[in-house]
């Protein structure tokens, strides 16, 4: 059977995914909403062949542990009993995200493998079902099937089949900046999916997070619509405050942030207060994504350049969704 070549970009999630209703199809608790970016990406290649007898997979030039081979059997799985076919592939992929960009490649690599393992298959999938093929193997990844501003809808199912990701508005149509700031910082002890799930089992903030996120959902889908940037950065800052409360309220009670994390929420504060219009979100670790309208993009950028805890910025814009490749 033929190889086939899929790219999908990592995303950033304004309003965040915060709790799983089912950790084995990965239904979320709650819709979350996006930007897929125009940097880092996952390029992969996928060929099956009936002369295996299991998966292999390469993960930049290397062979792949056989935990990260049982976490791409798992959607590969699923694309298996699509066909009713018990055919296995080779899977090689490539995260052009930098690990000091302070994003995980998780979302943009099942991305990628779910639309170039379907096409090699032999299926054609619409987005839609991409997403929903992705999102069993990383929940954030649904997102990355498509360009510019996502949404994904939790669904109410208990099978999943209503939980999928639709793309809000297309890359083009919002040019705004995100900068992700890498941070001196310590590795990050608690991955998300232990993270969320310890929360949401323990945690006395959680039903605060649930009772206000349809309300930071609709302000950010209007904001989006109208190109309100006040509205969408006011939202997003807060809804990641609010992602991180929880955390503080579980039980055993952990912080992904670090000191220099508050660092530099305390600088972009004090930017606004100048008048610079720029917002901040923080997702399972001690990184800070600052985003903000392409004008101000330079004196943001220079603003944290010179401060002694960042190591490296890097400067993103919306981005595509998946996209094929030629062999
Ligand atoms: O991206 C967001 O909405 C917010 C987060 O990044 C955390 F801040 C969660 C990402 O979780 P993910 O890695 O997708 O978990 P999985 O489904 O357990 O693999």
């Amino acid at each position: 059977m033929e190889a086939v070549t899929a790219r999908a970009h990592t995303n950033i999630a304004l309003i965040k995914y915060w709790g799983k209703r089912n950790e084995e199809l990965i239904l979320p608790m709650n819709n979350s909403i996006s930007i897929t970016l125009d940097k880092f990406y996952t390029t992969t290649t996928v060929q099956f062949c009936s002369c295996l007898n299991e998966d292999m997979f390469l993960l930049n030039g290397n062979i792949a542990s056989k935990e990260e081979t049982e976490k791409i059997s798992r959607p590969l799985n699923i694309i298996r009993k699509l066909v009713g076919r018990n055919i296995f592939a080779v899977v090689d992929s490539i995260n052009d995200v930098p690990t000091s960009a302070g994003f995980a490649s998780s979302a943009s690599g099942f991305a990628a493998l779910a639309a170039a393992a379907t096409k090699a298959i032999g299926l054609d999938l619409d987005s839609r079902e991409l997403s929903q093929i992705a999102r069993q193997g990383s929940g954030s990844a649904c997102r990355s099937i498509y360009g510019g501003f996502v949404e994904w809808h939790k669904g109410e199912k208990e099978d999943g089949t209503d939980s999928y990701a639709e793309q809000l508005l297309h890359p083009n149509e919002w040019k705004l900046s995100i900068l992700s700031v890498l941070l001196e910082s310590k590795p990050k002890k608690i991955l998300s999916r232990e993270g969320m799930k310890r929360t949401v089992q323990t945690s006395v903030f959680y039903s605060g997070w649930l009772e206000t996120i349809d309300q930071d959902l609709s302000i950010a889908r209007h904001a989006i619509n109208e190109r309100d940037f006040e509205k969408l950065g006011t939202v997003l800052e807060k809804n990641a405050l609010k992602m991180h409360a929880t955390t503080l309220g579980a039980n055993p009670p952990f912080m992904y942030w670090q000191g220099a994390t508050i660092e530099i929420m305390n600088v972009i504060q004090e930017l606004r207060a100048k008048g610079i219009e720029a917002y901040f979100t923080i997702d399972a670790g001690p990184n800070v994504k600052v985003i903000c309208e392409s004008k101000n993009e330079e004196i943001v950028y220079k603003t944290l350049q010179g401060l002694p805890m960042v190591k490296d910025i890097h400067t993103c814009q919306p981005g595509p969704g998946i996209s094929y490749l030629a062999n």
